[in-house]
């Protein structure tokens, strides 16, 4: 039914799930190079080891609750064959792709798997979908891009109803491109590279690329406020957005109001963020730009983590920051020199040595837009980059990162194959407060997953800068304890949460509350806001089936 290909069960990627059990790499170690093989055994303790996920077939999946009558009456609605409860519908959609939700299913575990999923055409039957569905009493999660990694699709519910995923591959058109608003409006369906190839057409960008570019839907950026590689340039998702529809079970909200207005408070606000807990979002209005006549990507090495945020602060104070920023700490420059192989690896390795720097902190930037504008914005940078030490290591180094930027997560799944723990979190806080935080996230992850002989690796960048302060992305590697490896992050990420509040970080930049962070929300916002949020969700949802499990707290 979706023509866009869907994301394997249990990783990465399109379609195949994993290798089955046996048949894959001989050696679990032979997925790195050698001499990063010998540093992460060496300082995580980590012994490279086969740990392959079961046979998809095996993957344990509950008989669909789904009450037949129910069934009935949203194929009525929908159509026969955009209702469904079989087995691969259901697994397909069953949580999304957090280091958890990716352990459960790969040792079998299904049990956050919706009871049926359906695939409304528009906003008419996803109205008439939520009205029939709270009436009944079905927990409806929507369903983008299946790529949450905060447990946006856990489906957890207190009053534990069947649930419904609804899938909105079926709302991917692009349409009403007003070139000379620099408007268009997506279905929420509509996936970064479908949108970029129909935008590319009319001479158009949108610009939002995050790392889970190839498989989130536009509605699933827009429920958790997502922020892509060059949010520092084009904006988060949220600066994006002119408007949006929300079908809820008490009606439909058309929030737009492009390009500003002042009548009373920001209503799109709140859809925005809303994590699929007021509703489903079924279009966007999104603002787009031209396509970029000129693009300068390229590396530079700062020689201290402090020299970096330092020359990053005064670029931003002035305006200056490039559209794309990153800058790595010394752990994670490290590990891309030692684990990246082909060409990009070596220019970046000679470009060091070249300048006598075997490691320090790598930044990448990249500038777009207009020429002339591309040239004076650069021109103006890069004195700022000097004075606070920093050293240019060339174009290629930057356009190595460009090529390779979705490669990441691919390449995890093959670590997890080898017995390692991998994940990440992200945060951000001011300029002020960004160093404090920085530590406090490392101490409390170290101290977690540390043990006699075994240090976890935590690497960490900013890549989305402002004014007032940058966000914080933290990758952890560590020796996975196979006997309970699910309690072994979770006890790390409450940790490692705890701390960044503590220092003053924000719960979440980008990646949104889900039901893994929701248990801290109201620290966030107080227990005043969230019962703000509570009495809006209790206007359009007042039978609470709309993703009960996730944003707000017990
Ligand atoms: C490898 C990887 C890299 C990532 N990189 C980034 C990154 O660079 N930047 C970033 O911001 N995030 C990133 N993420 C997180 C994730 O991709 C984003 O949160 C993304 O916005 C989710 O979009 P989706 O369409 O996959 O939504 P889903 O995962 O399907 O859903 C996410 C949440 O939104 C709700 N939802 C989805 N669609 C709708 C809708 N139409 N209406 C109402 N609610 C809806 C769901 O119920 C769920 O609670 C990454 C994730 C992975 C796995």
């Amino acid at each position: 039914m979706p023509e866009q290909p869907e994301l394997t069960v249990q990783g990465w990627g399109p379609g195949a799930p994993p290798a089955a059990p046996g048949q894959g790499a001989t050696d679990p170690g032979a997925v790195l190079p050698r001499a990063a093989r010998r540093h992460l055994t060496e300082q995580l303790g980590w012994t490279p080891r086969a740990t392959p996920p079961v046979a998809v077939d095996d993957i344990r999946l509950a008989p669909s609750r789904l009450p037949d009558d129910v069934r009935t009456e949203l194929a009525a609605l929908l159509g026969e064959e955009h209702v469904r409860t079989d087995r691969a519908s259901r697994l397909r959609r069953a949580g999304g792709k957090s280091y958890l939700d990716l352990l459960r299913r790969r040792g079998g575990d299904a049990s956050d798997a919706p009871d049926a999923v359906a695939w409304p055409a528009g906003t008419g039957e996803t109205a008439a979908l939520l009205a029939l569905c709270a009436e009944r009493g079905v927990v409806v999660v929507p369903f983008g891009g299946g790529t949450s990694v905060v447990g946006g699709l856990s489906g957890v519910d207190p009053d534990d109803r069947p649930s419904l995923a609804v899938d909105l591959s079926r709302m991917a058109s692009v349409a009403d491109v007003d070139v000379a608003s620099s408007l268009v409006t997506a279905g929420a369906g509509v996936r970064g590279p479908a949108l970029e190839a129909a935008l590319a057409g009319r001479g158009l960008t949108l610009g939002h690329l995050p790392q889970s570019w190839e498989f989130a839907t536009v509605g699933g950026y827009a429920a958790t406020r997502s922020a892509g590689q060059a949010s520092t340039g084009v904006g988060r998702f949220d600066d994006l957005v002119a408007g949006l529809t929300l079908a809820t079970p008490s009606g439909v909200l058309e929030l737009s109001s492009p390009p500003a207005s002042a009548a009373g408070p920001d209503l799109l606000g709140l859809a925005l963020g809303s994590e699929g807990t007021l509703g489903v979002i079924t279009e966007v209005r999104l603002r787009v730009r031209p396509l970029p006549q000129a693009t300068a990507y390229e590396g530079w090495s700062f020689r201290t983590w402090a020299e970096g945020l330092a020359g990053l602060q005064r670029l931003a104070r002035h305006d200056l920051l490039p559209d794309v920023v990153r800058l790595s700490d010394p752990d994670e420059t490290r590990a891309n020199l030692l684990s990246a192989t082909g060409t990009g690896a070596r220019l970046l390795r000679g470009a060091l040595r070249a300048r006598g720097r075997g490691g320090g902190c790598l930044l990448v930037v990249g500038w777009e837009g207009l020429a002339p504008l591309v040239r004076a914005r650069r021109d103006a940078a890069v004195p700022v980059l000097r004075e606070h030490g920093a050293v240019r290591l060339g174009r290629q180094v930057g356009e190595s990162w460009r090529r390779h930027r979705y490669a990441a997560p691919y390449l995890r799944d093959r670590l997890l194959d080898a017995g390692l723990l991998v994940e990440t979190l992200e945060t951000a806080a001011t300029w002020t407060a960004l160093p404090t935080v920085y530590d406090a996230v490392r101490r409390a992850l170290c101290e977690s997953l540390g043990a006699p002989g075994k240090q976890p690796l935590v690497m960490s960048h900013v890549s989305h800068g402002y004014a007032t302060g940058a966000s914080l992305y933290v990758t952890v590697l560590a020796d996975r304890d196979d006997d309970l490896p699910l309690q072994q992050w979770l006890t790390a990420k409450r940790a490692a949460t705890d701390a960044l509040l503590a220092a003053g970080g924000t719960l979440t930049h980008h990646h949104a509350v889900g039901a893994d962070h929701r248990p801290w929300l109201e620290r966030e916002v107080g227990p005043l806001g969230v019962e703000v949020l509570r009495a809006v969700k209790q206007r359009l949802d007042p039978r609470g089936v709309c993703n009960p499990g996730v944003l707000l707290p017990d």
